[in-house]
């Protein structure tokens, strides 16, 4: 290979890194793949971790040792988290959102990516002190955010669905009935999906009485691992006391007139 270009190197390292985030790269790695010394790829990096401290772009993480290496951990800066839930709450309190029942339709921004790639790296900065190594969620308007939290920390995504299936192995089931839906439903989470003793953050994207993380709380501990956190994008503000202790949501649902069509929804900014 020709000789590489310090220019051509950071950007190739830039790209590569935050491909993945969270993910320790090692120095040998990327010194064979650019025919360069370690010396010289740590210049690389000091530069790339310059740029990106400027521009408050996400965090270059060096770890020292035979095991170190280095790593780009996004970072949303507090205006733009501010910002991005203000955005958020602004779209669903759009008046044709209420669905009769005083629902709220929620998809096509859960569908789309580039919010939820931004919602899982604030889960992931507001989360990351709880230290799990699986996220779950349940089927299925929770699995986009779910699984872009999953990308921002690097871990895997495991999903509960509602009834069991032969492609997932044998599996514990509960029954539940969600406070939205006001059915019985049933959730199962295969018994290969999560080892026990693991460390798993509950995430999903709506909150209302709380018995569908309930029943992913008990689902976990009767597989033997351990739930250390629970993140939702919106809670309702009723019922305050929800089926589960202790949880994170980034938007508060207070009201949903359907006659008004006025929908009182508040993001918990960083200075709350
Ligand atoms: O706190 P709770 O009252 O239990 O309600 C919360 C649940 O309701 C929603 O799922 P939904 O029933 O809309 O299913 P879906 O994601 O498959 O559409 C949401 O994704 C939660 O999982
Ligand atoms: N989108 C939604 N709006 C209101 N209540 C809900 N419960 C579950 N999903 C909901």
């Amino acid at each position: 290979m020709d000789k590489v270009r310090k220019m051509e190197r950071v950007a190739a390292l830039t790209k590569i890194m935050t491909d993945r985030p969270r993910y320790l790269f090692s120095l040998s790695q990327f010194s064979e793949l650019f025919g360069a010394a370690k010396s010289t790829i740590c210049e690389d990096i000091t530069t790339i971790k310059e740029t990106m401290g400027h521009f408050g772009l996400g965090i270059i993480e060096t770890v020292a040792g035979a095991a170190g290496g280095v790593r780009f951990i996004p970072k949303v800066s507090d205006t733009d988290t501010d910002n991005i839930l203000h955005e958020l709450a602004f779209r669903l309190a759009e008046p044709d959102r209420i669905i009769p029942g005083g629902f709220l339709y929620m998809s096509d921004l859960l569908f789309t990516p580039h919010l939820m790639v931004k919602v899982g790296e604030i889960f992931m900065q507001r989360l990351a002190h709880l230290e799990p190594n699986y996220i779950l969620t349940v089927e299925t308007k929770g699995i986009p955010l779910a699984f872009m939290t999953a990308r921002a920390f690097d871990l895997p995504l495991i999903t509960v669905r509602h009834g069991s299936k032969v492609t997932e192995g044998s599996a514990v089931s509960i029954n539940y009935v969600s406070g939205s839906s006001k059915r019985i439903q049933t959730m199962s989470l295969p018994k290969r999906a999560v080892p026990s003793g693991a460390r798993v953050l509950i995430i999903d994207d709506f909150m209302k009485a709380g018995a569908t993380a309930r029943g992913m709380v008990d689902l976990t501990n009767e597989v033997g691992a351990k739930v250390v956190g629970i993140g939702v994008l919106v809670a309702t503000a009723e019922p305050e006391h929800k089926l589960v202790a202790d949880y994170l949501s980034l938007l508060i649902l207070h009201d949903v007139d359907e006659h008004t069509k006025i929908t009182d929804i508040r993001p918990v900014l960083t200075s709350d």
